[in-house]
């Protein structure tokens, strides 16, 4: 196993600095499934000695972080593609990608003013629903169903009356600016990932793509951009790179990260139904292991916690 580790690190680059640590193995799920054995807590005590912590009906849960249009959304997007998750009716979808910015907070009539003026700072974490976030997340890792509400860009507030549902799943990818910020919220992922765009290539991005999804004009975007989303990203959501066990530079266009990680969860699914004795997780045709096709029996591809 060392060796596949060592000739990935290779294959990756500068990549996955963190990538090895995050796959040392620490526990056998094999081993952990029996009830004899030591217990061993991860984080928050979520582990308790089984995957997850409650025998497989937990998700693994994917933090993804990154300043404003790194390619945090088309990163989850890859994944579910390879995943073969992107044509999958909703609830049988096996992998769900949720965004942070469902849990914005609601407006009082002043800050609405603002935010219709381009003068609301919707990168600070006060802007966010922390408390939501950690309840709904705690949720979904308690293998309930969630309605996430679904937020509008161009009025500044969420849809009235419209949810998106998320069914039980074995993956959940979270992605947002400042999903690591919080350290409650923070310590709830098994795996934390941060796509490292240059900022350079991610105001290119956000220009036209605030002007043509989002509603606002060039100036407004620009000063916007100028007085809250820089320093904002400077402040608050840079110094959470250091939380990620994975980076991503290039966002999307980087797929030799995304195949390791794309593996990395099909190995995580495929060991857990085969605890559950269940099927396994469809790959789509795209889909290109990075050291080929692997046999699902032998040790070796048992689940190794990231943590
Ligand atoms: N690798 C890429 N090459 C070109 N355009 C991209 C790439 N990744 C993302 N984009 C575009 O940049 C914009 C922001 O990407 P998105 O994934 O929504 O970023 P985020 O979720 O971080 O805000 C979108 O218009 C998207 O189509
Ligand atoms: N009403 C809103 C809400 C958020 N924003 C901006 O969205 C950015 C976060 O979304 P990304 O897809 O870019 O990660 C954030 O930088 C906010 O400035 C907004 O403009 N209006």
């Amino acid at each position: 196993m060392s060796v596949l580790f060592r000739s990935r690190q290779l294959v990756a680059g500068r990549v996955f600095t963190t990538l090895c640590s995050s796959f040392r193995p620490k526990v056998n799920c094999r081993m952990a499934a029996s009830s004899s054995e030591p217990k061993t807590n991860g984080p928050n005590g979520r582990y308790n000695g089984r995957i997850n912590g409650v025998e497989g009906k937990s998700p693994f849960l994917i933090g993804v972080a990154g300043g404003t249009a790194s390619g945090k959304s088309t990163v989850c997007k890859r994944i579910m593609e390879k995943l073969g998750q992107v044509d999958v009716e909703n609830a049988q979808r096996q992998v769900v990608s949720i965004s942070q910015d469902s849990f914005y907070r609601e407006l009082t009539p002043s800050d609405k003013a603002k935010a219709d003026r381009g003068q609301y700072n919707f990168d600070h974490p006060d802007a966010f629903n922390e408390d939501l976030i950690f309840q709904t997340l705690k949720d979904i890792l308690a293998g309930k169903k969630c309605d996430i509400p679904v937020y509008d860009y161009r009025t500044n507030s969420r849809c009235e009356g419209q949810f998106i549902t998320i069914y039980p799943a074995d993956v959940v990818l979270f992605e947002g600016i400042l999903v690591f910020y919080f350290p409650e919220i923070r310590d709830l992922f098994h795996m934390k990932l941060f796509v490292d765009t240059d900022s350079d290539t991610r105001l290119a991005r956000r220009v036209p793509r605030d002007i043509n999804e989002r509603g606002r004009d060039l100036e407004q975007v620009l000063n916007q951009y100028m007085n809250y989303v820089k320093p904002a990203f400077e402040e608050f959501c840079l110094p959470t790179k250091k939380f990620a066990d994975v980076i991503i530079p290039r966002g999307a266009d980087n797929t030799v990260a995304i195949d390791l990680i794309v593996q990395h969860i099909r190995e995580f699914v495929v060991n857990r139904k085969q605890v559950r004795g269940e099927g396994q997780i469809t790959p789509s045709p795209a889909t290109s292991p990075v050291h080929g096709a692997r046999r699902p029996n032998t040790p070796d591809v048992y689940f190794k916690r990231p943590h």
